[in-house]
Order: C-alpha cells, then structure tokens, then sequence
C-alpha cells in the first residue's frame, strides 16, 4: 500500500511502447488500433498459441513496423514478456481468470497495465489491484471501450453542463445473446467463457453497463456505490439452446448450467442515487446496454436513443437525441469514429489512451474505477447467494471518493 493513485499523472513517452497479451479475438482485432494511434509501437505479443502469435507479429509488419518480440512458450510466458525494458503499456486480453495476475505481474514489473473487462472476479483480487498499483505507483486501467462510445460521451457532458438537472437513476447492461459463440468449438480459446456459466450466478459482465452511468453519477469523484442488491432468474437458456443444437454424446453435455439467464442488480450511491444492472448473454435477443439516465429535469434511453428534457419536450412525446449532437465531446467532434469495430468508440479509448501517456496527463479511468466497475461481478454473486441481501461495496478510494479529479470526461489538452 502506499499514497493514493488519484490524479497521478503518466510520465510523458515520446512512444507509448505496448506488449500485448493475449491475440484472440479481442487482442487481434485490437492491435491495429493501436498501430493506427499516432506515437504507439507494439514492441512485444504474447499468447498461449503459437499460431496466434505469428499471426499477430505479421500483422505489425505487414503494417510497416518492425516485427515484435514473440512470446509463446505456455501459460506464464507472460511474465517473461513483461520483464522487457521495451515496454511502457501492457494490455490485457485473455480469459477472465487471467486478468488480475496478468495485471499485477505487469505493474510488479514497472509496467502500466490495461485490462479487458472485468479487472478482477473477487473482492481480494480487486484489493489486490489496489494495493499494488498504489504501491508500484503504475496504474492499472479497465479498458472499459462503452465509456468512450458516442451517445454515452455525449450524454456525460450534458449531464456536465446541467441539462438533466439533478441525476436521479441511471441503468446499465450488457444484453448480448452470446449462444453461438458460448457453444462454438473454435471461437473462444478452450471454450473458456461457457465454463464461467458452471460455477457462478451473478453479473458476469458488469463494466459495459456500469462504467459510462458510474461517469454520469461522478462516481469516485463526489459520490460512491454503497451497496448492492440482485436476483437471477432460473439457468434456462443455454440448456434449451444445447438441446436444440448439440449432438448426443457432445462433451457439453456433462455440463450444468448454474448461472441464471438474466441477473438484475440493484445499486444505491451514497447521495441515495439508484443504478440498474442487467446481464444475460443467454437468451435471444438484439443487443442492448440499456443506458439510460434519469434526472430532474428529463430523461435518455438508449436502443434506441431517445431523449426528453424539459423545457424542450412535452406531451409525452420523445424528442431526437441527433439534435443534442453539439453536446459531443470533443474527441467524437475532433477525432471520432477513426478505423475499428464497436462503432469507433476502440479507436477513441486508445487514442485518449496513449495522448494521456504521451502528454504525461493523469488516465482518464484509474485503478479504483476499474475496481468499482468490476466490483458487481463478485458482489452480485454473494447476492444472488444470499437471496438477494444487500452486500456493502468495498470503498476502493480509502475514504478519497469525494475528491474532484480527471475522468473521462476529459478537456481537450492545450
Ligand atoms: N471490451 C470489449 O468490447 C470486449 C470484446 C470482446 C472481448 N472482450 C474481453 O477480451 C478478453 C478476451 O476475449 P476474447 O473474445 O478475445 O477471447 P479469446 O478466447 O478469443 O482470446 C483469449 C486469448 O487469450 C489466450 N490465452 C489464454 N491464456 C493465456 C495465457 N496464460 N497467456 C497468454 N495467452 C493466453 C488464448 O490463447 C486466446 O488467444 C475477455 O476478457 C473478454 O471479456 C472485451
């Protein structure tokens, strides 16, 4: 443990040098959003597969760079990756279970850390990310991408500027109907993310939904998440979908499903605001993080986007959220959408990333943020547990939650 990490800034990098752990499918599609960032070099890959390897250093050369360092000799070849004195930034992308050793070995080592969604899947592995990026004085990033999406920034600097008053209620998901993949023999490696669905019932998933309605509450920043209160329903869809699809005999059919279709979380800040969660990735439907905002003077809901603020709006009628565009924050007016999936909102957060890293600015999420988003995960399991008693989030900020300090709201550097 040692002085918080609030508000530390970077030290500034000419070239933000990055060591990628784990190409999967994430990590793939990742790095040549990297590669598109002004002053990133991606300088080592690591990745239980060989072949993934490979294939991730080609596609750094055959963008012109140099080839990386290639790391691929088993399941802690990592920490050889992270011993190098060529990387600043590590980012994380590999199976859940990896996230917070991978997190701490790379901050253990003097590097920044950036981790795909959730940072940790306990309360010790959360503290853990704490202490140690205090004490290491790296920081240790949630690379939570929906932040960084167009209407969620947009609605945040409305919120900033006064226009929906006093924030009420706020909710957040992540709605994704996952069947195929969860079931598919080659898409996730080891078919590591149906595993998850035999051991736990809770929210698996909660950063997509939490981090953007968490910057909308300045949460960490004048409030903070006091408790929390979920509910699963019955474990349904993925039993139906392996009886509509898997073969007698198919080695799935040892398994049990225990994590319940839909959790539905409540959580209460300490200014008494209320946030919804919702996860199910089992169950047919369009994709949906609900995101919605509720305050004194009006409402946004998402999927699709829909606003209603008074003065402006009446009679009940909804009123187009396209006529808000003004309201964009400056990295979607001056720099969005840029190459990549996810509507641009990738490409934003490295962009944002790496100026941060280059300008020796403060990261716009820190190692507390990342351990309140993912905080439900392991709370909304413990509920569900206990029938749904409330459990007492952990204040990650060591009593520092009312202290102003940069998000991800963030002004557009001089
Ligand atoms: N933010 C987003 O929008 C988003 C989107 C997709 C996935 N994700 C997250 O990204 C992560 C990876 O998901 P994915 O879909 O790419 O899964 P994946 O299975 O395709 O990729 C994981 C990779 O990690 C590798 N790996 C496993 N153990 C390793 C180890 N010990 N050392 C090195 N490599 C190891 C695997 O070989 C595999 O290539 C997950 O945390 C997932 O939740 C985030």
């Amino acid at each position: 443990k040692g002085e918080s990490m609030m508000g530390v800034a970077f030290e500034a990098h000419e070239t933000v040098r990055v060591g990628i752990i784990g190409v999967g499918n994430r990590g793939a599609s990742m790095l040549p959003l990297f590669l598109a960032v002004p002053g990133v070099a991606i300088t080592a890959v690591c990745d239980v597969s060989a072949d993934a390897v490979n294939r991730a250093a080609r596609a750094v050369t055959d963008a012109g760079h140099p080839e990386p360092a290639k790391y691929s000799a088993g399941e802690d070849d990592f920490e050889n990756l992270l011993r190098r004195d060529d990387v600043d930034f590590a980012y994380v992308a590999t199976p859940w279970e990896w996230h917070t050793p991978m997190a701490l070995s790379a901050m253990r080592n003097g590097k920044h850390v950036g981790v795909e969604c959730p940072a940790g899947t306990t309360v010790d592995e959360l503290w853990e990310l704490v202490d140690t990026s205090e004490k290491t004085r790296r920081h240790c990033i949630q690379l939570e991408n929906c932040s960084y999406s167009q209407n969620e920034m947009r609605v945040l600097r409305m919120v900033h500027d006064g226009l929906f008053g006093q924030v009420l209620f706020g909710a957040g998901a992540y709605l994704h109907d996952l069947r195929e993949l969860l079931f598919s023999k080659t898409y996730y490696a080891g078919q590591w993310r149906r595993a998850w669905h035999t051991g736990l019932n809770g929210d698996l998933y909660p950063t997509h939904g939490l981090g953007p309605v968490a910057a909308y509450m300045d949460i960490n920043r004048g409030d903070r998440l006091v408790r929390i209160t979920s509910m699963s329903t019955p474990a349904a869809g993925l039993a139906q979908y392996r009886e509509q699809h898997m073969p007698a005999g198919d080695p799935t059919w040892n398994e049990r499903y225990v994590k319940g279709d839909a959790t539905i979380s409540l959580i209460q800040t300490e200014a008494g605001r209320v946030v919804q969660l919702a996860h199910d990735v089992s169950n047919p439907r369009p994709y949906s993080r609900l995101n919605q905002l509720q305050g004194t003077n009006g409402v946004f809901e998402d999927y699709p986007a829909r606003i209603y603020l008074e003065p402006t709006h009446s009679n009940d009628e909804w009123g187009d959220f396209a006529e808000f565009a003004d309201y964009d924050h400056w990295l979607w007016k001056e720099v969005g959408p840029g190459p990549g999936g996810h509507g641009g909102m990738d490409y934003i957060m490295l962009y944002r990333l790496a100026q941060t890293m280059r300008l020796g600015l403060p990261p716009d999420i820190d190692v507390y943020d990342s351990a309140t988003w993912s905080a439900p995960f392991a709370l909304s399991v413990e509920s569900v547990r206990r029938n749904s008693a409330p459990v007492d989030f952990p204040d990650f900020t060591r009593g520092r939650w009312q202290t102003p300090h940069p998000g991800v709201d963030s002004p557009k550097p001089a």
